[in-house]
This record gives structure tokens, C-alpha cells and sequence, in this order.
């Protein structure tokens, strides 16, 4: 009854959509798969899929590039066969996105199968995720990101904490549910705030001593339970370099997938000219100074590589353009550009 059910209302809001943008009738596809199993079951045999191993994606290095390969049902098929799996492993698969066309794309972890045999039949190699984030084209990075947050959140949720029962997650993965005890649980991710600090001439970069050498990046901090971003923003300025900010603009935001699922909340903030003198951290930060602009653009030049100096130590650089830091960065840039002199 409910199958006929959803067949119905499947038909009447595909009439509906004929009305509707490729977007919204996107999104109401996306959220149809997510709703109903027995559409996602069906979506999956028509759908593309990557592939991740322990949470590391599958690569193609074609020449200089790094390509992100799509598998298709078939392909699917054919290499689980090949190593004597059934095609239930399909169903382990979790929907992260589809085409303007409808074809629903999936993520699938294949960790407990052998990797070199998966590499060496498809040519590619299961790349860790802080390095395949950076070298794929930066159009494909967020899907990546989100992908394998996806994956780890259910790798991580497999129990209920309440009653210690395994969950089970829908077909497409945007929830699992403990039958014990009826709880529901969704993908989480925790809420950061990221500021570019100035003082209307200078702007304040940090360090944290596992960032990799001479990376310099704006200060960021978790949301407290309960708190605001703007209470956020101006308690991580205040604990971390000890000022005070006057006033702040949001800029943008950016989910990333380091430690686990954060939802970057970025903004630019100033604080008051009689008020610059920094008190770091040091339990927090291994640096904490003012930029001025010269040294911005000297930084924006640099990457890891090219900072190196022949006596070992490293000039200032910066995250590259995947991180919502070197938009802030740039943004900044421009700002100080465009200011009437
Ligand atoms: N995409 C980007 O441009 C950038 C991203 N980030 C990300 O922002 C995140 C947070 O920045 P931090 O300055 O390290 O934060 P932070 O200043 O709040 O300090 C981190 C500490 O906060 C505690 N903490 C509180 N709530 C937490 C939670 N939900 N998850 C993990 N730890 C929690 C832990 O003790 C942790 O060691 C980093 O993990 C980093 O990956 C940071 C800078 C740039
Ligand atoms: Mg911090």
C-alpha cells in the first residue's frame, strides 16, 4: 500500500515538476531517493559510483592529472564478481549527488576488500584524503569532502548509543535507525567559525604546530553548545590572541572534512586601531602576528614547496584555494586594493 502510495505521489510531483527549474527538480529527486528505499534500491542499478578504501577515494593519475573515476552499475557488478562478492555490496553504497540528467551518484567503501586487487584492476590507486583533496580538479574537491564524510559518519555510527544495538541505515544513507529503541540518527557535523582578524591595515594569521611548516592560515575555533556564531567568533578571538572584536561581516561558508565534518563558517572581523597589542595562546598556537599587505601577496605567491629557504627554514604561506581560508585571505586582498588612498 505504501509502495502504490509513493508510486502515486511520485507520478503527480513529476507532473507538478514539469513546471520546475533543472534545480528544484534536482533537489526533489535527490530527496525522493533519500525518502524511499524501494527508489533508492532501483536508482542504484542505474546509478555511478566512486569508490573509497578505509576511507581513502580512488584515483586515476591520466599524465599530470589526478581523475576521479565514475563506475557504473555494470563496472560495479563486474569487479565485485570478480572477487567473489555478491552485488549486496551495492546496497553498503550511500547517495551523494546526481547529474542535471537524474543520475544519482553514490559513494561505496569497499574496506574490507582487497585493495591492490580493486588498484590493479581498475588502474588507479585509494589515495588518502589530505592529499587527494589537493591534487583533483578543484570542482570535483567538495564532493570528495562531502563523500567520504558521509562514509565516515556511518562508519562511526554503526551502534546506538542509547541501547549499544546496531543501527541500519536507509538505502541512500541520510539516516540509520536503532529498531531497539527507535531512535533516529542523522549525519552530524560540527560548526567552526573562521576569522580573518584586521586592523584595518593589517590582518592576523596564525600557526598551530601541526600545521605543515611556514603555513600560516586565519584564526578558527568550534561553536560552544549553545552559542551563537557571533558569540563564537568574538570568544575564539578574545581565548586565542586575547582582542577584541569591534565589529564583523560574514563572508561565506565551506563544509570540510578535517578532523571530521565541520561546517565552516568564515568571516572577516576588524577590531579597534588603539587595540592591536596580541596576547597568543600558547596552549592553542604556535604563532600568532600581523600582515601587512606586501608580505600578503609575497605569501599568496608561495606554497609549501617554493617557501622552503636552502638553510631549512620556510617563509609565510598560505592554504590553498580548496580552503575557505584563502578565499578569506584573497578577499581581504582585494579590500586593501580597492581602498582609496
Ligand atoms: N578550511 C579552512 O580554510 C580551515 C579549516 N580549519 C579547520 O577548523 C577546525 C577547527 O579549528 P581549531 O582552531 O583547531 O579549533 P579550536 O580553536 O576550537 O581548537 C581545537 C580544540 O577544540 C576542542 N574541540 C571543541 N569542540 C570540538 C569538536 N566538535 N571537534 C573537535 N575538537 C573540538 C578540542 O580540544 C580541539 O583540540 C580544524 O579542525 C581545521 O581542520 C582551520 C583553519 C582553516
Ligand atoms: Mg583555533
Amino acid at each position: 500500500m505504501a509502495a502504490i502510495y509513493q508510486a502515486v505521489h511520485r507520478r503527480a510531483s513529476s507532473l507538478f515538476c514539469r513546471f520546475h527549474s533543472t534545480y528544484v527538480k534536482k533537489m526533489r529527486y535527490l530527496n525522493e531517493l533519500k525518502e524511499d528505499d524501494d527508489f533508492c534500491r532501483q536508482a542504484q542499478t542505474s546509478g555511478t559510483f566512486y569508490l573509497f578504501h578505509n576511507l581513502s577515494p580512488f584515483l586515476q593519475k591520466v599524465g599530470k592529472k589526478y581523475l576521479l573515476p565514475q563506475l557504473s552499475a555494470a563496472e560495479m557488478k563486474r569487479i565485485l564478481e570478480k572477487m567473489k562478492e555478491t552485488e549486496q555490496w551495492i546496497e553498503k553504497s550511500v547517495l551523494i549527488g546526481c547529474s542535471d540528467e537524474h543520475v544519482p551518484h553514490f559513494a561505496l567503501d569497499l574496506g574490507a576488500l582487497e585493495k591492490s586487487v580493486i588498484e590493479s584492476e581498475l588502474q588507479g590507486s585509494f589515495t588518502d584524503l589530505r592529499k587527494a583533496l589537493f591534487v583533483v580538479d578543484v570542482k570535483d574537491s567538495p564532493l570528495l569532502a562531502s563523500a567520504q564524510a558521509l562514509l565516515r559518519w556511518h562508519e562511526s555510527h554503526q551502534y546506538c548509543s542509547k541501547t549499544g544495538q546496531p543501527t541500519q541505515k536507509n538505502l541512500a544513507g541520510s539516516k540509520r535507525v536503532c529498531h531497539a529503541s527507535g531512535i533516529t540518527y542523522y549525519p552530524q557535523m560540527s560548526p567552526v567559525v573562521i576569522t580573518l582578524v584586521s586592523d584595518g591595515s593589517r590582518c592576523l594569521l596564525t600557526r598551530q604546530s601541526s600545521f605543515p611548516q611556514g603555513m600560516y592560515t586565519a584564526l578558527s575555533g568550534f561553536c560552544d553548545l549553545g552559542e551563537s556564531v557571533e558569540e563564537a567568533l568574538r570568544r575564539e578571538v578574545a581565548e586565542e590572541v586575547g582582542l577584541e572584536v569591534e565589529s564583523f561581516q560574514y563572508s561565506a561558508s565551506q563544509h570540510w572534512p578535517f578532523p571530521s565534518s565541520c561546517l565552516m563558517i568564515a568571516c572577516h572581523a576588524l577590531v579597534g586601531g588603539q587595540q592591536t597589542e596580541i596576547s597568543m595562546n600558547s596552549l592553542e598556537l604556535e604563532e600568532a602576528r600581523w600582515f601587512g599587505l606586501e608580505e600578503v601577496l609575497e605569501g599568496l605567491k608561495r606554497d609549501y614547496t617554493s617557501s622552503k629557504q636552502d638553510d631549512g627554514s620556510f617563509l609565510p604561506w598560505f592554504p590553498p584555494k580548496q580552503a575557505i581560508a584563502h578565499k578569506l585571505i584573497n578577499e581581504w586582498v582585494k579590500q586593501q586594493t580597492s581602498r582609496p588612498t
